[in-house]
């Protein structure tokens, strides 16, 4: 974070520069009027916690609702999106890690993409919770990968399948905004993950056209994608990366 401002009140005639008890990082000590430009108001953050979980809970009772003919098709058209948005921004997937994900309640179902990837020489992975409240993890799967049980009954490669740092992640949402904002499950996980990835991985956001939203109310924890894909092609384009 940068250093603040000095506060006025510390450059007084009397105290010459650089002779300060604590340096000026430390002025919100000193100087009890100091104001944190990004700090959260506490009620604030709570009334969004509360829509949030009213807009999930929204969101995805009209993905519930979806026929299984229009998930389908959905999905492949996110499919031929996303195939045209890899080969643009990374040429030949030969050789590098992307994280995909295996579908849950109602997720569109990309699995014929990572298969094909896996094809084509990427070396594909899905993100596990191995540590609640911690970061994701990444483990290496291919067709023939042979799943187990893990958190939250989402079916996972073992544990002996290899970790690895995903170059490209796609990360499933629930809603998302045309600036590239995400609203997961609530968990924080791909939040918490990529807040320590350096570098950041590439990270396209997976949904429904119909799950935009107008605002998530950013807070400080979120972290904008690189892109949103849905069925009706690229909603939030690439950040120019
Ligand atoms: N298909 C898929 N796999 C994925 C994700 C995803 O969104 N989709 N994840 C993306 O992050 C991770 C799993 N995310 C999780 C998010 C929340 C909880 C969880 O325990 N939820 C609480 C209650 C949450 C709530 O308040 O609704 C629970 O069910 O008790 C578990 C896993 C990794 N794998
Ligand atoms: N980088 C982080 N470090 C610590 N806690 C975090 C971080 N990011 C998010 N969290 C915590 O996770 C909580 C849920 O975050 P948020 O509402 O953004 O979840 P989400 O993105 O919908 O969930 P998910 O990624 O699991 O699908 C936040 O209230 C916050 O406490």
């Amino acid at each position: 974070m940068p250093c603040p401002a000095r506060p006025a009140a510390m450059t007084s005639d009397s105290e010459a520069p650089g002779r300060y008890a604590s340096p000026p990082c430390m002025a919100a000590e000193v100087d009890p009027a100091y104001f944190d430009p990004l700090a959260v108001d506490p009620e604030q953050a709570r009334d969004v916690v509360r829509w949030r979980r009213a807009e999930r809970s929204r969101l995805r009772a009209e993905r519930d609702a979806l026929s299984v003919a229009d998930r389908q098709a959905a999905g492949a058209a996110i499919v031929g999106h996303l195939a045209d948005l890899l080969r643009k921004s990374f040429g030949t997937m030969r050789g590098r890690v992307f994280s995909g994900y295996w579908p849950i309640k109602g997720e569109p179902d990309l699995r014929p993409l990572l298969a094909a990837l896996d094809a084509e020489g990427a070396l594909v992975a899905l993100p596990l919770v191995e540590v609640k409240a911690a970061p994701l993890v990444f483990r290496r799967w291919t067709p023939e990968t042979r799943m187990v049980r893990g958190d939250w009954n989402i079916p996972v490669p073992p544990p002996d399948a290899e970790a690895v740092t995903p170059e490209i992640a796609l990360a499933p949402v629930v809603g998302w905004t045309a600036e590239g904002f995400r609203l997961g499950y609530g968990g924080g996980y791909f939040d918490r993950t990529l807040a320590t990835l350096s570098p950041r991985p590439f990270t396209i956001g997976i949904g429904f056209q119909s799950a935009r939203l107008a605002t998530i109310y950013p807070q400080p924890h979120d972290i904008a994608l690189d892109a949103i894909v849905t069925e009706a092609g690229i909603a939030a384009p690439p950040h120019g990366r």
